[in-house]
């Protein structure tokens, strides 16, 4: 029998630099919402949001190339807890929106509460308070030099960096950390998805499996275990009524 999802569906999406998390997040979400049977709601959030605020030392070795970006401690998983949670029970967020090329947060965004919530990042299977929010683990699996290539051509061309201080940071940090932190994460994954973007066929799988998932009856034989989890003492028994109209007498 289909498992039955609890909304919101998180789902995390892992791998290395540039491997094509945002791509293959961007075709989850556009397919999503073209073809769910009951239109569905799905968004996003970048673990760079989560970047913790550089003092004036970590800014001075950040520019020059030198700040550890990829390492865990960069990150502030207790404010992305905190925020998932708040998401799940149903209400709306403001997160930092994070600018690269200023090695700093430059705003706020809104985030509604949604059916669907991706979180994409480098280290987003770390820490297992995140991990175990995910009802579906993705890691992507691209090839180390295609990455570094796009990386290059990414942090040269979008974020003005100097080609030197670029291959600098990845020798020194991005892929040490790649190895030691993000590559054994790997093992949490539900679907690793070879060559990320473009892999059109893992997408559309893992989309019509998503679309199947939310389509299973929400109605719970398992009262406690709803009530557990925080929905509502009305949901839980209409849920109930349901499953139990729908069973053979
Ligand atoms: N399949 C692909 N073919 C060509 N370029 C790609 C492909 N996937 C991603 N890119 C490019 O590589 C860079 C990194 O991709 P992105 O999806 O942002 O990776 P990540 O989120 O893992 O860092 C972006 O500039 C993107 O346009
Ligand atoms: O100011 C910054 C912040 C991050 N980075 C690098 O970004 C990647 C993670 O983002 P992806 O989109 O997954 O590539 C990480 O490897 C950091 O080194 C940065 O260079 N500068």
């Amino acid at each position: 029998m289909q498992k039955r999802v609890r909304l919101p569906f998180f789902i995390g999406v892992a791998g290395g630099t540039a491997s094509g998390k945002s791509l293959v997040t961007k075709k989850i979400i556009d397919r999503l919402e073209t073809t769910a049977g009951k239109r569905k709601q799905v968004i996003s959030i970048h673990l760079d949001s989560f970047y913790k605020e550089l003092n004036e030392e970590s800014l001075r070795k950040a520019e020059a190339g030198e700040y550890d970006f990829d390492h865990p401690e960069a990150f502030d998983f207790d404010y992305l807890i905190k925020t998932l949670e708040k998401l799940d029970a149903g209400h709306s967020v403001q997160i930092p929106k994070y600018d690269p090329g200023l090695y700093a947060r430059s705003g706020l965004i809104t985030i509604q509460p949604a059916d669907v919530i991706i979180v994409e990042g480098i280290l987003v299977f770390y820490d297992d308070r995140i991990r175990d929010k995910f009802g579906m683990k993705l890691f992507v699996d691209t090839d180390a030099d295609i990455r570094l290539a796009r990386r290059v051509r990414r942090d040269v061309g979008q974020h003005n960096r100097p080609l030197s201080l670029v291959l600098q940071q990845y020798t020194r940090n991005v892929k040490p950390a790649f190895e030691e932190f993000c590559q054994p994460t790997k093992k949490w994954a539900d679907v690793i998805i070879p060559r990320g973007g473009e892999n059109d066929v893992a997408i559309d799988l893992l989309v019509q499996h998503i679309q199947d998932l939310l389509r299973t009856p929400r109605g719970s034989p398992d009262l406690e275990q709803d009530l557990a989890r925080g929905a509502s003492l009305e949901d839980t028994i209409e849920s109930a009524k349901v499953a139990q109209a729908g069973r053979p007498h």
